[in-house]
Order: C-alpha cells, then sequence, then structure tokens
C-alpha cells in the first residue's frame, strides 16, 4: 500500500502553501511529516484525503489516483485521524470507533459481531475500553484523541495519515501510542504522522519528510536526514543532535542547545 505524490502545488485562493511536493512512502515505512507552524502538513493530508481537490500534480494510493476514488474506495486504503476536534454529537466512544469498523458495511446496514469485536479489540488496543459507554463530549481532549485513533484502527485501512495524533496525549501515552504505530508499521503499514516534537521522529518514524515555506526541505531516512541543520532551517533554535545511552546501547536524541554557536 503505497502513497505516491508528485509535483503537488496547493494554494487556498492566491496564497500558495504547497509548491512541487514529491515523494513516495511503502508499506514498512513511518514517515514524520515535520516542519513550522504553517508550513503545509495539514493541508498535504487534505489534499491526499480528497477534502482539497483543485490540486495541481497527482496523488496516488497503492497507484490508484485520489481524484478518481469514489470515498468508500478511498476509505478502505486510507484512514485519516485528524488533528483534535470538538465533535458534535455526544455518541458514546464505542458507537464511534463502531463508526470506523462498520464503513465498509452496505448503507443502512446494521454492524454485526465482527464489527462490534473489531471496535472492541481496537479500544483495548489503545487502552480506552473502560470508557466505552461515555459520551465523546464528556471525555478528555486525549481520551477524545485515542478514540479516534482506535477509530481509524477500526477502519483497517493498511494507510493511516496521522495528523499531530500525540498532541493532546499525556508523555506516556505519547509513547505508548508511537510504540503501537510502529508496531503497525512492522507489520505492513504505511503510515504518515506529523508531529512537532522531532524527538518523537528519531524515535519512532523510519523516515522523515519536511516540510518548510511550502516545499520539501528534506525527505529520506531518519538517519540520514534528520539532522542538526534540517532542525535548524525548521525550528530556528539552537539543537545538539546526540547518541543518548540507553539500557542496551544508545539512541538518537536531540536537545535544546542555547549556548551553540
Ligand atoms: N481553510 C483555509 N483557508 C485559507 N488558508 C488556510 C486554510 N487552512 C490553512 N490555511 C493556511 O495555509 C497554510 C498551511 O496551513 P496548514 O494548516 O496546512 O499548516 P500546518 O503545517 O498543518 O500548520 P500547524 O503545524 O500550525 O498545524 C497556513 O498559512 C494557513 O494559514
Amino acid at each position: 500500500m503505497s502513497i505516491d505524490v508528485e509535483r503537488l502545488s496547493f494554494s487556498y485562493g492566491t496564497h500558495p502553501v504547497l509548491r512541487d511536493v514529491s515523494f513516495r512512502a511503502e508499506p514498512g515505512q513511518l514517515v514524520a511529516v515535520l516542519g513550522p507552524n504553517g508550513a503545509g502538513k495539514s493541508t498535504l493530508f487534505r489534499c491526499m484525503l480528497g477534502f482539497l481537490p483543485h490540486y495541481q500534480g497527482s496523488i496516488s494510493l497503492c497507484g490508484r489516483d485520489v481524484r478518481h476514488l469514489p470515498r468508500r474506495e478511498l476509505a478502505h486504503l486510507a484512514a485519516y485521524i485528524p488533528q483534535s476536534s470538538q465533535p458534535l454529537f455526544d455518541y458514546t466512544v464505542r458507537d464511534t470507533v463502531l463508526m470506523g469498523a462498520a464503513g465498509g458495511l452496505e448503507p443502512l446496514r446494521q454492524p454485526g459481531r465482527q464489527q462490534l469485536e473489531t471496535a472492541q479489540r481496537m479500544m483495548e488496543l489503545v487502552g480506552i475500553a473502560p470508557l466505552a459507554d461515555r459520551g465523546i463530549r464528556r471525555i478528555s481532549g486525549g481520551e477524545r484523541q485515542l478514540t479516534l485513533i482506535a477509530r481509524a484502527l477500526a477502519q483497517q485501512a493498511r494507510i493511516l495519515l496521522m495528523d499531530e495524533p500525540a498532541a493532546n496525549l499525556d508523555y506516556g501515552n505519547q509513547f505508548r501510542l508511537l510504540q503501537q504505530v510502529r508496531r503497525l508499521t512492522e507489520q505492513g503499514y504505511t503510515v504518515l504522522l506529523s508531529t512537532h516534537n522531532p524527538e518523537h521522529a528519531l524515535r519512532f518514524a523510519t523516515h522523515v519528510l519536511a516540510l518548510h515555506g511550502g516545499t520539501v526541505a528534506a525527505c529520506g531516512p531518519v538517519e540520514e536526514m534528520l539532522t542538526e541543520e534540517l532542525l535548524h532551517t525548521l525550528y530556528r533554535i539552537p539543537l545538539t543532535v546526540a547518541q543518548v545511552p540507553v539500557t542496551g546501547g544508545t539512541v538518537r536524541s536531540c536537545v535544546y542547545d542555547p549556548a551553540k554557536p
């Protein structure tokens, strides 16, 4: 389940946001999408999901041009986890996750045992099963984010587009979520995940796609591409990337380094 984006350009009216963005992502890859506020990360996701059809260039999922993909087929290929939003209706957590599992059913068909089991499994996977009967307007922002993630996983699409999924999560849940996403990529999922935390990219991503000023500043394997220079270009603060000892070895980590020349 690959993603191919070629020479994608998009403007909101006269305001250009993406210019000539090209990249490819393959099964097994967890691509961290980095870039400062307003770089165009969410716009990229919206173009990929067909919400913003007036772009130039091409976007293909599994070799299929998204411009010509019916909604239902798109949902079969790719699941989207939006930046947190305030829900309009107070559906229960279980029903919300069930909407993902039941998305492939014919219109008006009731979800059956299989869909209920899938929803239950995904709630357990992300740790929200105890909240199943609570309304989604009456849980915390982080719990709601986990509900949206469970809903996307229940959709059982093999491409996941995650727009800052860790933004509302506590420190432990951020790492649990990213570890879980990494496991999914090891099972053959293709994941694009935007984040403002380069640490997440260093620790969990296989690849990085960095957007800056609407263009691709870097694209490729994390070890090669995620450099101090790139981080400085993106965030304009001095950061040092270093090997940090952990149990059984070392990991690359970045630290704010204000005295750095
Ligand atoms: N609906 C819209 N109409 C007009 N301009 C928009 C709209 N949505 C976003 N923009 C503008 O497009 C640019 C890219 O926004 P986008 O939300 O894609 O950035 P982002 O990288 O996801 O930012 P952030 O990290 O702050 O979430 C910004 O300049 C933003 O102001």
